[in-house]
């Protein structure tokens, strides 16, 4: 299938350094695809790009095969929507909406009718009538989808459009976002700081560092084979260690206080452990100074448990140790 969204060396300078650095991506059609890593990585300043907000300095950017660098953002089939909801505060929920329609010389009755089909599709029929101040801040945010969906976009690109909300509203609203790019068959394309967001949304991640791109993968590809240390550390789960057979990383939940015969080990002394619900994290530190934790089912804990200062061998199956590149020599 063609891809929906080709990055070709896209670069973004900001004087003399490069927020983009030539980075080159393919995002199939129909896929949720988020952007993550840590802050300053470049993330926002490449979905500006693709929605036309940010200039392109250098490389192509293609949507559905048309080369859309030179194009405003009106005219490139994409609509975004912003970790600031920005409704409008004098229009009820059901005008905010219909808005995006009046800019493109839509009826009033049409605008009205197409309006409460993308109400009913975020699920808030009943508030139709509310002003953005009636609305909680879950609710706002679905407004604001919606205002961004009802224009038909081709892709959808949204900016942290979590970050506001409280754990509890974030899950729900995750759901939300996944139960609607299903139904609308739609790319979307997700900046988010938070490796757990983008597992549960996206079909392809996108780990950036430093303007690059670090791994472009389904995450559970990431998940079980980080392509290297920075990705490993970056999407959490896993001990990237140095061992004299080279440097590898080692999912967590893999590492156990009690090595398998044959596996591979750690010897050391605890210097946390953390209780927490369903598992249990112990940390240990090795006399050459490397740290390493297992996160045990909280059972398995408790049938044996250590206390921090006590001595403890953490293993692992060597089949649960993922090779990674050599670190380059400082
Ligand atoms: N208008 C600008 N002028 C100069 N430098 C900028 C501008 N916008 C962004 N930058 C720089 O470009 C780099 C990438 O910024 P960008 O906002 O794309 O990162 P990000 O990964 O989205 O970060 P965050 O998660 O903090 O939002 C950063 O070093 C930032 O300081």
């Amino acid at each position: 299938m063609r891809p929906d969204v080709e990055l070709i060396k896209v670069t973004k300078r900001y004087g003399t350094t490069a927020a983009v650095d030539a980075i080159s991506l393919e995002i199939p059609s129909g896929s949720y695809c988020c952007l993550l890593g840590p802050s300053g990585c470049g993330k926002t300043s490449t979905l500006r790009m693709i929605a036309g907000h940010e200039s392109i300095s250098d490389g192509d950017i293609l949507l559905a095969g048309r080369n859309v660098t030179e194009l405003a953002p009106a005219e490139r089939g994409t609509a975004m929507m912003f970790q600031s909801y920005a409704l409008f505060p004098h229009l009820t929920a059901l005008e905010n909406i219909a808005f995006g329609l009046r800019m493109r010389g839509v009826g009033k009755a049409e605008r009205l009718a197409r309006a409460s089909e993308y109400l009913r599709l975020v699920q808030l029929e009943a508030m139709a009538e509310r002003l953005p101040a009636q609305l909680s801040g879950g609710q706002q945010q679905r407004v604001a989808l919606a205002r961004a969906l009802i224009t038909r976009p081709k892709v959808l690109l949204l900016d942290e459009p979590l970050s506001a909300l409280d754990p509890f509203l974030r899950t729900r609203m995750r759901e939300e976002l996944k139960r609607l790019q299903r139904e609308l068959g739609i790319t979307f394309i997700h900046v988010t700081h938070g490796q757990e967001e983008a597992m549960a949304l996206s079909d392809l991640a996108v780990v950036m560092d430093h303007g690059r791109i670090a791994q472009a993968a389904p995450p559970r590809h990431i998940f079980e084979r980080p392509a290297s240390a920075f990705v490993a550390r970056f999407i959490g789960g896993h001990n990237v260690l140095d061992l004299p057979e080279g440097r590898f990383a080692i999912r967590t939940d893999r590492t156990t206080l009690s090595p398998p015969p044959g596996g591979a080990r750690l010897s050391g002394r605890v210097t946390a452990v953390e209780y927490q619900g369903t598992a249990v994290r112990v940390v240990v530190q090795a006399a050459n100074g490397q740290s390493a934790e297992a996160l045990l089912p909280d059972h398995l804990f408790h049938a044996a448990p250590v206390a921090p200062g006590e001595a403890a061998t953490l293993g692992w199956d060597t089949a649960a140790a993922h090779r990674l590149p050599a670190p380059t020599p400082a």
